[in-house]
């Protein structure tokens, strides 16, 4: 789909994720780019989020990951890469101005995302309004040990990060979230099958008109429908 979304146009606006879900499909997309199935010289890419507290060159931050995933093997201008900065002077305004960076751009054409056990999507824990944007959050403790896996310990997890809000993911024209793993078939059919709630942030994308989940077959283990 995301091939297939830059090749239909090549000045797309791509929302990205981190995470572990997605680098099967980052080396996916790499591979296709090598091949000569794709380019993306006129790509523009906003992730979702990162860890406030590391700089872009810390092996942890979402920057980094992004640039050894993806970025660094492919044909995209690194001035056209936008990751929120974690190590930012003042994190609060440097949200307000990432958010006016979207928009600069034209808005997001297509935003990939991950989902969190707890549901949340991008880091917009439980608790999240439909009307947020992008700015500063706190992780809840499931998130930080969670993520605690990629650091040496869990006291190295930062405890906030800047995250696009929801109402900023809604605002793309069209949704594509990933999930894998036993571990996400309650969140999964949650968002599904549940009345859009702050309780499963990940079910406020019932509200968006072209969203497409893409799920191995333990995450879809709990749909009924
Ligand atoms: O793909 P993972 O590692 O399970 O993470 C799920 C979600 O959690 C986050 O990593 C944030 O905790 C998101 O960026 C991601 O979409």
């Amino acid at each position: 789909m995301i091939v297939a979304a830059v090749n239909a146009k090549p000045s797309i606006v791509l929302g990205l994720a981190t995470g572990g879900t997605p680098t099967a499909t980052y080396a996916n997309i790499v591979e296709d780019f090598r091949a000569g199935k794709v380019q993306f010289k006129d790509v523009t890419s906003f992730n979702l989020d990162e860890y406030i507290g590391l700089s872009g060159t810390h092996p942890q931050s979402f920057r980094y990951f992004m640039q050894s995933e993806l970025f660094d093997h492919i044909d995209i201008d690194p001035n056209n890469t936008f990751v929120p900065e974690g190590g930012a002077s003042d994190p609060a305004s440097h949200a307000i101005q990432y958010e006016a960076q979207i928009a600069a751009a034209g808005g997001i054409d297509l935003q990939l995302l991950g989902i969190g056990h707890n549901g949340h999507i991008a880091f917009n824990e439980p608790g999240s309004l439909p009307s947020t944007r992008t700015r500063v959050v706190e992780l809840t403790p499931s998130t930080i040990e969670k993520n605690a896996r990629f650091f040496a310990s869990v006291d190295e997890v930062p405890k906030t990060a800047i995250t696009m809000g929801i109402g900023t993911i809604l605002e793309a024209k069209q949704i594509l979230l990933l999930a894998t793993g036993k571990g996400k078939a309650e969140a999964v059919r949650r968002s599904l099958q549940e009345a859009a709630s702050e309780e499963v942030p990940a079910s406020w994308l019932e509200q968006h008109p072209d969203v497409t989940f893409v799920l191995d077959e333990d995450a879809a283990s709990e749909l009924s429908l």
